[in-house]
């Protein structure tokens, strides 16, 4: 071996990375002085040994098949292995650089190598490559769109993890600027933060938005300029977060709060909040359009009255102490406008269970009170002199009576009625009647003390409650004696305004009054009523402007009474009722017709005459439909009469009640049942009283000459006995006149009724008028009336009402038997 090549070999055998040869049986044929190190063997140890002597098998197989291919391609190798040596505690990574040697024929015959420990190369490099994968992890974990950009805008690199957030495709963004990629308005918010960046370090809060498929899509915006190095131009993260979700619930909440915003100033509520300190720290525009805007001003601060601020204070300091406080007050400090009268409600706000402020709500109700007024006044007082009505005077009664009995006093109460006021208005109109009742009401008011209470129980009917008017003794007489002093208040005439023109008339009016005491006895209201209703009925009864007490006798007559009216109203459907037939003759004793009376075949009380129910049928209005009956009955007999020579010539006279008479329809009815019966109209007299005629003058010339029209003719009845003059009777289509049976009765013995009939008679001739006399008993008045020139007659001298069978009974026996002087017989009413 040359120098050189010794030195050589020196020089390998100490350098400090292994070096080593193997034959091509892969046996060690040198090592270097490192190799053995490393192997912290001998070198003894290793030469002459194979891989699979000296490492882990896996390891030896690896080598064994590198130096194979190295032997066989001849062409040099280089791998990277983990050795363990014993030199090292865990195994080190070498570079193992392997190169064919070949021998003197040319082939390979060896294979040399160097291993190089690369192992903390090997580390450095595998911590890059974790902190490399640990960065992507976590930039993968951003769910944010990140940018690299530079200060024009353009794309450096982009972390894109949701790619349907992208206008464009992430692979065609680099090189590409912001306003190239996105629309203008979102590209200038962008250039916008970068702006700010540039100038600021950073830029955040900046919102844009983007139509994307699948609809608008709202991102914010965070920039941050990297830390440049050296003289690189500024580069810029900007980090793109998606806030569509926040958005829509941001814009939700805007919506709903202005929804709840216009809610609360569209409500007709004021509503307003106030902070521990008292400030008004939110209210609504009622509240600005009733007292003006409180915002930040506490309630002394107001500009309110001083005595609301002091409510105010005293209801808020319940509400700030928890309590929910409900008021009524009427508030003058308004802005504008009258006083108004609002419900408040106040109670605390609670956060957390702390209260923090209150809140008020305060509703304008001044319509709501007015209407309860109203309603209030129209439930329990009279709307026209605003007098208690029935319901009120009741309660008022009832207590009353409650009081009297409690304090043993007497107490009266006064029911009345005045006289004669439906003639009022159906002669001067409603509208006087009214004022007539005002000032009635006005003049009841006054006529009673303190404490006593007056009522309008409805149409000309009021109630006076006397209470405490001392012992059972002294009690009545003054009683009486206030009740007097109404009837005088009430007899002063009246001034009131009548016609179109509202000229005023003087009225003298009267009333009725009856009285029932309470006080010793207990009572109800209902019973007391009943009682001062009987005594007021029997004032009327008793000539009209007078006062009755109650007494129980008189409670009797009403109770007959009101169990008569009772069985009239189903006396007409049971057909208890019959008419009846009397004669009426001519001077030459012929009989020329008949009245027809009515008759109430009672079932307990037999035959029922009409004066002891013709009144009530009046007053409950049962007249109608029974005058109905009766005509319709009467017109049937007049068509059957008609049918026989004999009493075709008949005429029948039907009375016809008053208010029978004022039916509007009572032409239209009569003419129709004269229609249907087929009864000639000129046999049809209708006997109508003087009391029929003075109400509404007009109206009865109107309606009478319409049914004289149809052929009717009329008798006026009871002629004498009422206060009709004799002005209107020329005006009137009568043909007949009736003297009335009380004349008759005692017109042989009494001069004055000698007199009136015969002032009747030259009346009845002398206007051309036929005259009969009713009531006729005897021959000498039948003599005395004939004498005076009155030509027609009725009386049972001649026959009673008989039913119609023993009426025809009689005519025939008056036809066949007919003698000048004692044709007549006497009649037997079937009662
Ligand atoms: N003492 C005496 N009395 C005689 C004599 N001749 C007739 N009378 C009675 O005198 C009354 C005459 O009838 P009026 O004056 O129309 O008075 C009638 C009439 O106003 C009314 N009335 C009777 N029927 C009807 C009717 O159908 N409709 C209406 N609205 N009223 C009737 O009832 C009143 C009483 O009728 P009645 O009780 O039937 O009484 C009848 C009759 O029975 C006599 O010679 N001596």
């Amino acid at each position: 071996m040359s120098d050189e090549n010794q030195q050589l070999r020196a020089a390998i055998d100490h350098l400090q990375t292994p070096i080593y040869i193997k034959n091509l049986d892969g046996r060690y044929i040198y090592v270097n002085d490192m190799a053995c190190s490393t192997l912290a063997l001998s070198r003894s140890e290793v030469l002459g040994k194979r891989d699979h002597d000296l490492f882990p098998t896996d390891i030896a197989d690896r080598l064994c098949d590198i130096d194979r291919l190295v032997a066989t391609s001849g062409q040099a190798n280089t791998s990277e292995a983990y050795i363990h040596s014993r030199m090292f505690e865990e195994a080190h990574c070498f570079l193992s650089i392997k190169q064919p040697l070949l021998g003197d024929d040319g082939q390979v015959n060896a294979v040399a190598g160097i291993a190089v420990d690369i192992d903390e190369r090997k580390r450095k490099e595998n911590e890059l490559e974790a902190l490399k994968n640990r960065f992507a992890a976590t930039l993968q974990a951003i769910p944010d769109l990140m940018f690299e950009l530079d200060l024009d805008g353009r794309y450096h690199a982009h972390h894109v993890p949701r790619e349907d957030w992208m206008v464009v495709r992430p692979s065609k963004l680099l090189g590409r600027t912001i306003r190239e990629v996105l629309p203008a308005p979102a590209a200038d918010v962008c250039y916008q933060a970068l702006q700010e960046a540039f100038e600021h370090g950073f830029s955040i809060g900046h919102q844009y938005r983007l139509d994307l498929e699948r609809g608008p899509e709202w991102f914010e915006l965070s920039v941050a300029q990297k830390a440049s190095i050296g003289h690189e131009a500024p580069r810029f993260i900007a980090l793109s977060r998606h806030i569509t979700r926040r958005k829509v619930a941001e814009q939700a909440l805007q919506e709903s709060e202005s929804l709840l915003r216009a809610i609360v100033d569209n409500t007709p509520v004021a509503y307003w909040a106030r902070d521990l300190d008292g400030r008004c720290i939110m209210e609504n525009a009622v509240v600005v359009k009733f007292v003006g805007s409180q915002l930040g001003k506490t309630l002394e601060e107001s500009g309110w009255h001083q005595e609301e601020v002091k409510i105010w204070q005293e209801q808020s300091r319940r509400a700030y102490a928890g309590e929910v406080v409900e008021v009524e007050y009427e508030s003058h400090s308004l802005l504008h406008g009258t006083p108004r009268v609002f419900h408040v409600v106040l109670s605390p706000i609670r956060t957390g269970g702390d209260i923090v402020g209150i809140v008020g709500f305060s509703q304008d109700i001044t319509e709501r009170k007015r209407h309860e007024e109203r309603i209030h006044q129209l439930a329990f007082f009279d709307p026209l002199t605003l007098l208690p009505n029935r319901r009120l005077m009741f309660d008022r009664l009832e207590h009353a009576l409650a009081t009297s009995t409690r304090h043993h006093r007497m107490g009266a109460l006064l029911m009345i009625d005045l006289d004669h006021f439906k003639e009022l208005n159906d002669t001067h109109g409603h509208t006087t009647g009214d004022g007539l009742l005002v000032e009635v009401a006005a003049r009841l008011g006054r006529s009673i003390r303190q404490g006593d209470s007056t009522a309008r129980l409805g149409g000309d009917e009021f109630v006076v409650i006397l209470e405490d008017l001392g012992g059972t003794l002294t009690s009545p007489v003054q009683a009486a004696a206030i009740a007097t002093k109404i009837r005088d208040a009430l007899n002063q005439p009246f001034h009131l305004a009548a016609g179109p023109q509202g000229e005023v008339i003087t009225y003298h009016c009267s009333a009725s009054i009856g009285v029932a005491m309470f006080g010793d006895v207990v009572t109800s209201a209902t019973e007391l009523l009943r009682r001062v209703d009987t005594a007021m009925y029997q004032a009327k009864a008793a000539g009209r402007n007078t006062l009755c007490f109650f007494d129980p006798a008189m409670q009797a007559a009403a109770n007959a009474r009101s169990a008569m009216n009772a069985d009239l109203h189903e006396a007409l459907g049971l057909g208890q009722f019959e008419l009846h037939y009397q004669v009426q003759m001519n001077e030459q004793r012929q009989p020329i017709g008949a009245e027809t009376l009515l008759r109430w075949r009672h079932p307990h009380q037999g035959m029922v005459s009409p004066a002891s129910f013709i009144a009530l049928a009046e007053d409950t209005g049962l007249i109608v439909p029974l005058g109905n009956w009766v005509l319709e009955t009467a017109c049937r007999q007049l068509a059957t009469w008609s049918k026989h020579p004999e009493l075709a010539q008949l005429s029948l006279a039907v009375n016809v009640s008053a208010r029978q008479f004022r039916q509007l329809s009572f032409t239209d009815q009569v003419q129709q049942l004269l229609v249907s019966t087929g009864a000639p109209a000129s046999k049809l007299k209708l006997e109508l009283t003087e009391s029929t005629l003075i109400e509404d003058a007009d109206a009865v010339v109107q309606r009478m000459e319409e049914l004289q029209a149809l052929g009717i003719r009329f008798s006026l009845d009871d002629f004498g006995t009422g206060y009709s003059s004799l002005a209107y009777l020329k005006r009137l289509p009568l043909t007949q006149l009736k003297i009335d049976q009380s004349f008759v009765r005692d017109l042989l013995t009494d001069h004055n009724d000698a007199a009136i009939v015969k002032t009747i008679i030259a009346l009845g001739n002398s206007l051309g008028l036929d005259v009969i006399a009713e009531g006729v008993e005897t021959e000498a008045q039948l003599a005395f009336l004939a004498e005076h020139g009155c030509r027609q007659y009725q009386g049972y001298l001649f026959g009673k009402p008989v039913p119609v069978a023993a009426f025809e009974a009689l005519l025939m026996t008056l036809n066949t038997h007919r003698s000048p002087a004692k044709s007549c017989l006497h009649g037997h009413d079937a009662e």
